[in-house]
C-alpha cells in the first residue's frame, strides 16, 4: 500500500521537506503516557481487601480445569496432574495435563504458521490489544490473578499484588511504551526524495518457546507475551507450580483480542518440552526463566542441534543468583536489619533477588545480631489467606527437600551454627522457618550455592580485613544477580561500586536486593546469573525482533561507469 511519508513524524525534518509516495509503511503508535501501577494497601476494611477475600473463596472452592490450548482446539490428554496449595498441599486447586510430543510439534507448527499471519498486524492494533489486558489485568481481574497467586504459589497478599497485579500491569503498559520509543528512531535519509531510508521491526522467522519459572506471575505473562507483542507466534509452557495464574493471564489476552495461535497455552514435563522444542528447525528463540541447570540444559540441546535450525536461536535466560547483603562499619543498622529481613524471608526466600549471604563487620556483630533474631522471631508463617501471615510454605516437596537438606547439613556441620529458626514440617504444608546460620567459612556452600529458600548466611569479618572480605563477594560465586551494600561512608561506597562491579546486575546501595520495579530497575544478572537483558527495560523488546532495514530508491540509475571516467 502507498504510503505518504511527509505525514511520519518519525522521519527526520529534512527528509520531510521533500516528500515522496512509498511502499514503505512506517507504525503509526498512538500516545499515552505510562506510570507504575499502584501497590494496593490490603488494609482492613478496604475494597481490594473484601474483593481478594471473596475471589480467594471462590478460587479455593473448586479444582478448575486446565487444557492444553493450541489455535482453537483445546487439548486433553493422557494421566492428570493437580496443582496444588503448598501450604495445603492436599487441597487441589487445579487439574492440567501435560502435552505429548506429538502435541507439543502442532503446536510448533501452529504458532509458526499464526506468526506469519500475526507479523503482518499494524504494531498500533497490536498495542492496543496489550492496553486493553493491561487495563482488565489492573481492574476487573486483578483479584481472579491475586487469589491464583496466593493460593497456589503461597504468596502473601501484598506479594501476590506486588507480582500478579502491580508487575504483571506494568509489563504490559511499559513494554508498549518501549516498543513506541524504540519505534521512533529511523536511520538517515540524506536526500528522501532521491533515497529513503528506513527500518521497521519484523518477528522471528518461525516460533518462542517461553519456559517461565513458579515464582513470579507476572515472569510468566512477560514471556510469553513480549515476543507476541513483537511479532512473534509462542509455544507457552508454564511452570505446573504457576499453572493457575499463568492460565488467567492466558484468558485475559484472549478475552482482550489476541488471536488464537499466537500464544499456545501447552503445560508439559520439562525434558519432554525441552528435548522436542530444541529438535525443531523452526526453533527462532528460547525466553526461559528458571534455574541455572535447566537454562545450561537447553543450551547445550540447541548447541547440539545447531545444524538443523534455519535461525540462530536467541536465547534468553534469566537464571538464580546468591544475593548478598555487604555490611560496612558506617552502615545504619536499623537498615541492615529490616532491609534483610524483607529482602531474604520475603515470600520464603523465592525471589531470584532474595538475601542469602550478609557480610557483617564484627564492631556491627552484636547489634546486627539482635536485630535479626528480634526481627525474625515476629515473623508468623502459615496459610497466606491469613492476612497476619508474613510467609506461606515453599512451593512444593522438591524444594521443601533441598532447603532442608541444607538445613540438615547446616546442623552436622561445626562451622555452622543455627541461630535462628532452623525448624520445618510438611505434613500439611511445606512449612519451613526462617533461618538464620552463622558460618565460619565464607565458602562454605551455605554462602556459595542458591538455596532458594528461607536460609540466610551471615559471615563475620574482622573490619581489618574488609577490602579481602569485600573481594570474596564476587570470587566465591559464579552468580552476579543482586547484591546490596550499607554504608554512610560515600568513599567506601565509591570503592564497592567499582569493586563489585561484576558481582550483581541489580546494586543497590543502602537499600535491600529484591524489589526492583519495571521501568524503574531494569531486571537481570550477568555472570551464571543470566543473560542479562533486562526485563522492565527499553532494550527487552527489541530481543524479540529481527529489524529489517530498507532502503528505496527513486531516481533511476543511468550509468555503469564513473564520472572520473569521462574525465
Ligand atoms: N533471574 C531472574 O530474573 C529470575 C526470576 C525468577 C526466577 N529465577 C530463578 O528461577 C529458579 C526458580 O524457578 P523454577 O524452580 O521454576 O526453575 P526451574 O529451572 O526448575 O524451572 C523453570 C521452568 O523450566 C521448566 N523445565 C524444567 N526442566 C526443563 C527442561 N529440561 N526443558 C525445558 N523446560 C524445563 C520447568 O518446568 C519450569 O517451567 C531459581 O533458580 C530462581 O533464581 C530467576
Ligand atoms: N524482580 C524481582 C525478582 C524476580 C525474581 O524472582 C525483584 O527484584 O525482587
Amino acid at each position: 500500500m502507498l504510503a505518504v511519508l511527509c505525514s511520519r513524524t518519525a522521519l527526520s525534518a529534512r527528509s520531510l521537506e521533500r516528500c515522496v509516495s512509498s511502499v514503505v509503511e512506517l507504525p503509526k503508535l498512538h500516545n499515552f503516557g505510562v506510570q507504575n501501577e499502584p501497590v494496593l494497601g490490603y488494609r482492613a476494611g478496604s475494597q481490594e481487601r473484601d474483593l481478594l477475600t471473596a475471589e480467594l473463596q471462590r478460587t479455593a472452592a473448586v479444582t478448575e480445569e486446565v487444557p492444553i490450548v493450541i489455535g482453537d482446539e483445546t487439548i486433553k490428554e493422557g494421566e492428570p496432574h493437580f496443582q496444588v496449595m503448598p501450604h495445603d498441599h492436599h487441597h487441589k486447586i487445579a487439574k492440567f495435563y501435560y502435552a505429548s510430543e506429538k502435541t507439543i510439534q502442532k503446536a510448533i507448527q501452529v504458532s509458526a504458521e499464526a506468526q506469519k499471519r500475526w507479523d503482518r498486524t499494524p504494531l498500533d492494533e497490536r498495542v492496543q490489544i496489550w492496553q486493553k489486558a493491561a487495563d482488565m489485568m489492573a481492574g476487573a481481574h486483578r483479584q481472579s490473578l491475586n487469589a491464583a497467586t496466593v493460593l497456589g504459589q503461597s504468596k502473601s497478599a501484598i506479594q501476590a499484588e506486588i507480582d500478579s497485579a502491580a508487575e504483571l500491569v506494568d509489563f504490559f503498559r511499559f513494554n508498549v511504551f518501549f516498543l513506541k520509543e524504540n519505534a521512533k528512531y529511523q536511520p538517515i535519509s540524506e536526500n528522501a526524495s532521491v533515497t529513503l531510508n528506513s527500518m521497521r521491526f519484523r518477528g522471528l522467522d518461525g516460533f518462542i518457546a517461553a519456559i517461565s519459572p513458579f515464582n513470579f506471575t507476572a515472569i510468566g505473562g512477560n514471556l510469553a507475551y513480549t515476543p507476541a507483542l513483537m511479532g512473534n507466534g509462542v509455544v507457552w509452557k508454564p511452570s505446573d507450580t504457576a499453572l493457575l495464574s499463568n492460565w488467567r493471564i492466558f484468558n485475559i489476552m484472549r478475552e482482550a483480542g489476541l488471536p488464537s495461535g499466537v500464544v499456545n497455552f501447552v503445560p508439559a514435563d520439562g525434558p519432554t518440552f525441552g528435548r522436542t522444542i530444541t529438535k525443531s528447525p523452526k526453533l527462532s528463540g528460547i525466553n526461559f526463566t528458571g534455574s541455572v541447570p535447566t537454562f545450561n540444559w537447553l543450551w547445550n540441546e540447541v548447541g547440539k542441534n545447531l545444524n538443523l535450525y534455519s535461525n540462530y536461536p536467541r536465547l534468553i535466560g534469566e537464571c538464580g543468583g546468591k544475593n548478598y547483603h555487604f555490611v560496612h562499619p558506617s552502615a545504619d543498622i536499623q537498615s541492615v536489619v529490616n532491609g534483610t529481613i524483607r529482602s531474604a524471608f520475603e515470600y520464603c526466600g523465592q525471589k531470584c533477588s532474595a538475601c542469602s549471604r550478609i557480610y557483617v563487620p564484627k564492631s556491627l556483630h552484636e547489634p546486627i545480631k539482635e536485630g535479626l533474631l528480634q526481627e525474625r522471631a515476629k515473623l508468623k508463617v502459615g496459610d497466606p489467606s491469613d492476612f497476619s501471615v508474613f510467609m506461606g510454605a515453599v512451593i512444593d516437596d522438591k524444594a521443601f527437600a533441598r532447603i532442608t537438606g541444607y538445613i540438615k547439613n547446616a546442623k552436622g556441620n561445626p562451622k555452622n551454627k543455627i541461630i535462628g529458626g532452623g525448624g520445618f514440617d510438611g505434613s500439611k504444608g511445606y512449612f519451613v522457618e526462617p533461618t538464620i546460620i552463622e558460618t565460619s567459612d565464607p565458602h562454605d556452600k551455605l554462602m556459595v550455592e542458591e538455596i532458594f529458600g528461607p536460609v540466610l548466611t551471615v559471615y563475620v569479618y574482622d573490619d581489618k580485613d574488609l577490602m579481602k572480605t569485600l573481594a570474596l563477594v564476587g570470587s566465591s560465586t559464579k552468580f552476579a544477580l543482586t547484591g546490596a551494600v550499607f554504608s554512610k561512608d560515600k568513599k567506601f561506597l565509591e570503592t564497592a561500586l567499582e569493586e563489585l562491579k561484576m558481582t550483581a546486575g541489580n546494586f543497590y546501595i543502602n537499600d535491600k536486593s529484591t524489589g526492583s520495579v519495571v521501568g524503574q530497575q531494569p531486571f537481570g544478572g550477568g555472570r551464571m546469573s543470566g543473560t542479562n537483558d533486562k526485563a522492565g527495560g527499553p532494550n527487552y523488546v527489541m530481543r524479540w525482533t529481527s529489524p529489517q532495514s530498507i532502503k528505496e530508491t527513486f531516481a533511476p540509475l543511468t550509468d555503469i561507469d564513473y564520472p572520473y571516467m569521462r574525465d
